[in-house]
């Protein structure tokens, strides 16, 4: 055998999908990818459109060198570098437009739904999603809030976690992509108790060697202060703590929202169980924006993403911050390295 061969050692795959092409998924794609770092710690295909790859890579003038791979089967014998899993046309001309729109929103959902088939048949490592637009694939036809739901269904699994992580800060939310006026009613022991039940399992097996420890958030001021401002805390937030210490999880609540984050920070928790979207993500975004990382708890194989979305403001001007989709990378390698599979 020969010795350059028995030297090789197997990298890990990481599919990566592009988001909304008229975002700044593709940007941080290429400006992500362009590092040494991460073209040494695995190999990355993306799943994508050549065309919007090429035109991003030369408007940054990037050199971008990869691999077209027409058929999903090409995959198991993806040895270079960078590949792109590209079938679909799109016409570069709606990009001008900055805007969601029915054609990005469609090609959008295409991608993530051919990235979690991938990881599914185990043909991928992990999978990475760059960001899109939610009116963007309503406008396509799918009622999709998010990635994390449709993660959830066609995974078919019955419940997720959406995990947050960034600077000293992890945060996990027992509701996502919902208004609030629908918080109230959605916060059941049940759901509470699985939040931290799935974290402390994650926590324990990717981010730390002992038993987690983790804070609840109460979701009205001052955590209901015994009734007086509502009785979430009393009737469901109690009895699921309860219920998850018995369960042998080191965990406090409610804790009172305003201070948790403060608390945090500070080291005395490893997670902070939010009850809503804001409630959660508003502390981590002002804590690591730059560099915070969204990670799907309950599915079958490694999802993660950047914290950010797809920032038509600023797409095609070639100044959007790709650290947060590097760290999601790093994320998605180090979590597929606790694995054991390379
Ligand atoms: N991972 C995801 O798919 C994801 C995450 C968050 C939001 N979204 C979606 O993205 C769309 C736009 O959402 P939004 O405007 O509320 O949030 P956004 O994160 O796209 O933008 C908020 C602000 O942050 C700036 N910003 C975002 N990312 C940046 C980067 N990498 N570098 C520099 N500046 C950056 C933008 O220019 C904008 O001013 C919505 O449809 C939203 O639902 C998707
Ligand atoms: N809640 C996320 C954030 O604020 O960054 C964002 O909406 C993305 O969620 P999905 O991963 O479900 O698309």
């Amino acid at each position: 055998m020969n010795a350059l061969y028995i030297n090789k050692k197997p990298k890990l795959l990481i599919g990566i999908t592009m988001g909304d092409p008229c975002g700044i998924g593709p940007e941080i794609i290429v400006r992500s990818l362009a590092s040494s770092a991460l073209k040494r710690a695995a190999n990355y295909i993306i799943i994508g459109n050549q065309a919007v790859l090429d035109s991003t890579a030369q408007s940054l003038k990037i050199p971008f060198r990869y691999r077209v791979v027409s058929l999903e089967t090409d995959i198991e014998r993806v040895s270079t570098p960078i590949s792109l899993l590209s079938s679909e046309h799109f016409d570069l001309n709606l990009i001008k437009k900055r805007l969601p729109t029915a054609e990005g929103g469609e090609l959008s959902f295409l991608w993530i739904k051919k990235g979690i088939d991938l990881a599914l048949q185990g043909k991928i490592n992990a999978l990475v999603t760059a960001p899109i637009c939610k009116e963007a694939i309503h406008m396509a036809g799918y009622q999709y809030p998010g990635h994390t739901e449709i993660l959830r269904d066609l995974s078919k699994v019955k419940r997720v976690v959406m995990l947050m992580i960034g600077g000293s800060l992890r945060v996990a939310f027992v509701t996502t992509h919902i208004a609030l006026h629908e918080v109230a009613q959605s916060i059941t022991v049940k759901n509470v108790l699985e939040t931290i039940t799935i974290c402390n399992t994650y926590l324990k097996k990717y981010f730390t060697p002992r038993n987690p420890r983790i804070a609840v958030c109460g979701v009205n001021p001052h955590a209901g202060e015994e009734g007086i401002f509502g009785n979430e805390e009393k009737n469901i937030i109690v009895p699921a703590v309860k219920k998850a210490k018995k369960l042998g999880v080191e965990c406090n609540g409610p804790v009172s929202a305003d201070t948790v984050f403060y608390k945090a920070l500070k080291g005395q928790y490893d997670l902070v169980v939010s009850m809503y979207h804001d409630q959660g993500a508003i502390p981590l975004k002002l804590h690591a924006f730059e560099t915070g990382v969204n990670i799907t708890l309950g599915i079958p194989f490694i999802r993660t993403s950047p914290d950010h979305g797809t920032a038509y403001d600023i797409a095609g001007k070639g100044i959007a911050n790709p650290d947060s989709m590097r760290e999601a990378i790093m994320t998605a390698i180090m979590m597929a390295k606790c694995e054991g599979k390379v």
